[in-house]
């Protein structure tokens, strides 16, 4: 297939987004605008000379910047600006439904108070579902480098807004951080109502995948890259229909993979484990959805029928309603009906 062929036919497919950290959609553009409506100085000059710096080797290499980068975020209207652009974003890419991440902690630690992040995000997000019918779900990530006693203040913060939120994630360095760590303030999510995600198996053991499972009770996993390590786990995974939130252009920059063309995207596809494709953190890893489907299938020469699968999981694994889920798969199908 020709490439503006297979560009077209991405850029068509009504898609998800279930692993996307707002903090992480920062462009550096936007981030020089806010920085200088609120007098801040930013570590580099222009705008090049930062996205220079976007050389990762690790995780950790990449954590450091991104949250030095959401230090410019203040009032209200940055976290609106920073929601709204991602949205207009994805938008332009077909994405109809998403279900993102905050991490209030890297904005509460800073002083600025959990209120102030959360109304600028769900206003953005109400408007972006009135006005470019994006549908959306938002997920409070806790940072599994501080202590569960911090994220328990941060679940105390959260339950005046529990409304707003559908999830819990567990999010920032992984190695020396397993799962085991969060196993209470997990469950008090749970008993407030809240979903469960969480981040293993992407930098971290195969073991983290299990803890994340059996210890924290998550019904989706992020990344999870590792789950082929261990034959009974991916029983679990067909058996159980847990998904997971892959990233493969993440994985590429943050060497967590050499080439694309040792992801194991396919083979997880093909182990029948229900696979999607995200973005994680766009603005630092070079693509948004297009660009992850379309890398992704460039190099391994994904036919129709793979890339119609990986559109149908993206809507299987949400938590949208039953009926959405239909209605919008429907449109998937037809969409590739009318392709052939
Ligand atoms: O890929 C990620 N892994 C862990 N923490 C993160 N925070 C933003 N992106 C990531
Ligand atoms: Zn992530």
């Amino acid at each position: 297939m020709k490439s503006t062929e297979l560009k077209n036919i991405i850029q068509g497919i009504p898609k998800t987004e279930l692993h996307l950290h707002l903090e992480g959609s920062f462009e550096p553009e936007l981030m020089f605008e806010i920085a200088k409506r609120n007098n801040i100085t930013l570590d580099y000059d222009t705008v090049e000379s930062l996205k220079k710096a976007y050389k990762f080797n690790n995780l950790q290499e990449f954590l450091d910047i991104y949250y030095l980068g959401a230090k410019v975020l203040i009032h209200e209207q940055d976290f609106f600006d920073l929601t709204w652009a991602y949205l207009t974003k994805v938008h332009s890419q077909n994405v109809v439904h998403v279900e993102v991440f905050f991490d209030p902690q890297t904005h509460t630690e800073r002083g600025v108070s959990f209120d102030v992040v959360i109304n600028g995000i769900k206003k953005a997000l109400e408007k972006g579902k009135e006005e470019l019918n994006i549908s959306y779900k938002l997920i409070m990530s806790y940072l599994r480098h501080l202590s569960e006693e911090e994220a328990f203040k941060t679940l105390e913060e959260a339950l005046p807004f529990k409304d707003w939120i559908d999830g819990v994630g567990l999010d920032s360095s992984e190695v020396g951080n397993p799962p085991s760590k969060f196993i209470n303030v997990f469950e008090a999510s749970a008993k407030h109502g809240f979903k469960l995600v969480a981040h293993a198996g992407e930098e971290g053991p195969v073991e983290y995948i299990w803890e994340a499972l059996d210890h924290l009770k998550i019904d989706r996993i992020d990344h999870g890259n590792r789950c082929l390590d261990d034959d009974t786990l991916v029983q679990k995974l067909i058996e159980d229909n847990i998904a997971l939130t892959l990233c493969p252009l993440s994985n590429l920059e943050l060497k967590v993979i050499q080439k694309m063309e040792d992801h194991n995207i396919v083979e997880i596809l093909d182990r029948g484990i229900m696979a999607t494709i995200n973005s994680d953190d766009p603005a630092y890893f070079g693509g948004y959805m297009n660009e992850n489907y379309y890398e992704t299938a460039k190099v391994f020469n994904l036919s129709k029928d793979q890339l119609l699968q990986l559109a149908i999981n993206g809507f299987e694994a949400s938590w949208l309603s039953p009926v959405d889920k239909d209605k919008h798969i429907l449109n998937v199908k037809n969409y590739f009906s009318a392709l052939n």
